[in-house]
């Protein structure tokens, strides 16, 4: 395959869903246009996300993640991780407005992440805003994700069933402060995402970075070193398209398709200097207790299985692949309210 120096363009308006397929499985990665969500959403979702982030220190601290069993509210700058690396952003974390669930005995830990939003007093609207954008954008992703499955030759209503009831809906807001003071670039580390589909809202500052599929060839086939995804090279530098959603496909998509698709590796690198960038990922995921089984496709037979990584396992079990991804990334939450927590 040629190098890809950007990504396939989707309109969900008038899907192609050969350009569909081929997005999904080469990329994992791509820009969706014609999705009905209008300009004025977007700026009114991002506006919100920089008033947030405009409020006095006290103010957002008042909501600290640390507070919260559920991994709810804010994290300053620097408490989390990607591959035990600091992140150099800070963030709001938003889910379904559910009642506090304290996992019974025998019940499986992932029940923690349950539980009620922290909302900012000093900022009232921030609550209506990011409910209504997590409504709207569940149902593009519903479609979209409907589109897919249809576009690989499945059956598109094979995961309603897991959505249904109480999806674990997540929104995250995003602030990339610019670099660290010690010159360090990491705004995200590399990662992959842990549910089906992700659709992100950036401002116009660059930074995301997309692996480029030669870069997993490479990896697959032995011909490079293998570091975990953390080599310089290889990575395509997302270009902001106006009013566009970047969607990427995470690792239940990867299950359900015994790897035909790929959950993609990504990061952000810091915005050089104090500019900040902002962003905005929503996390479209099916209930914590979905059981993910193999979708049935034509491409099923041939599929080359799930990424093997010890460092990262992938579960079928939705709430074991989010919990994993927070054990991880918010050691601080962990040793404050769970210290009993470990993967699988
Ligand atoms: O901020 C971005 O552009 C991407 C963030 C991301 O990949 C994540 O939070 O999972
Ligand atoms: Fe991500």
């Amino acid at each position: 395959m040629d190098q890809l120096t950007s990504l396939p363009v989707i309109d969900l308006s008038a899907l192609d869903r050969e350009a569909l397929h081929r997005a999904a499985r080469d990329v994992g990665f791509f820009q969706l246009v014609g999705h009905g969500i209008t300009p004025a959403e977007q700026a009114r979702l991002l506006g919100a996300a920089r008033a947030f982030f405009a409020l006095p220190e006290a103010d957002r601290y008042a909501i600290d993640n640390l507070n919260s069993p559920h991994f709810r509210g804010y994290t300053r700058i620097g408490n989390e991780r990607t591959q035990g690396r600091r992140d150099w952003r800070d963030q709001i974390d938003i889910s379904n407005e559910l009642p506090a669930r304290v996992p019974g005995p025998g019940e499986p830990p992932y029940w923690w992440l349950e539980g009620p939003n922290q909302w900012p007093n000093a900022l009232p609207a921030l609550r209506e805003v990011s409910l209504e954008w997590m409504d709207r954008l569940s149902a593009v992703a519903h479609r979209l994700l409907r589109e897919l499955l249809a576009s690989i030759g499945g059956p598109e209503d094979f995961y309603d069933d897991a959505f249904s009831g109480n999806p674990r809906n997540h929104l995250k807001l995003v602030r990339y402060p610019g670099r660290a003071p010690e010159g360090d670039d990491q705004g995200v580390g590399v990662h992959k995402d842990y549910g089906f589909l992700t659709l992100l809202l950036t401002d116009e500052v660059p930074g995301l970075e997309v692996e480029s599929p030669e870069n997993e060839d490479a990896l697959r086939s032995g011909s490079d070193k293998g570091d975990g995804g953390r080599r310089a090279g290889g990575f395509i530098k997302v270009p902001h398209l106006p009013g566009a959603f970047v969607v990427n496909l995470g690792e239940l998509l990867e299950v359900a398709t015994n790897g035909y698709l790929k959950a993609t590796n990504h990061r952000v690198v810091s915005p050089p200097g104090a500019r900040e960038r902002y962003s905005a990922p929503f996390f479209y995921n099916p209930r914590l207790d979905a059981h993910i089984v193999p979708l049935p496709f034509p491409g099923a037979s041939d599929a080359a299985g799930v990424t093997e990584d010890p460092g990262n396992p992938l579960f079928a079990e939705f709430g074991w692949n989010e919990l994993k991804g927070w054990i991880r990334a918010h050691p601080e939450v962990v040793k404050k309210h769970h210290p009993e927590l470990t993967i699988g």
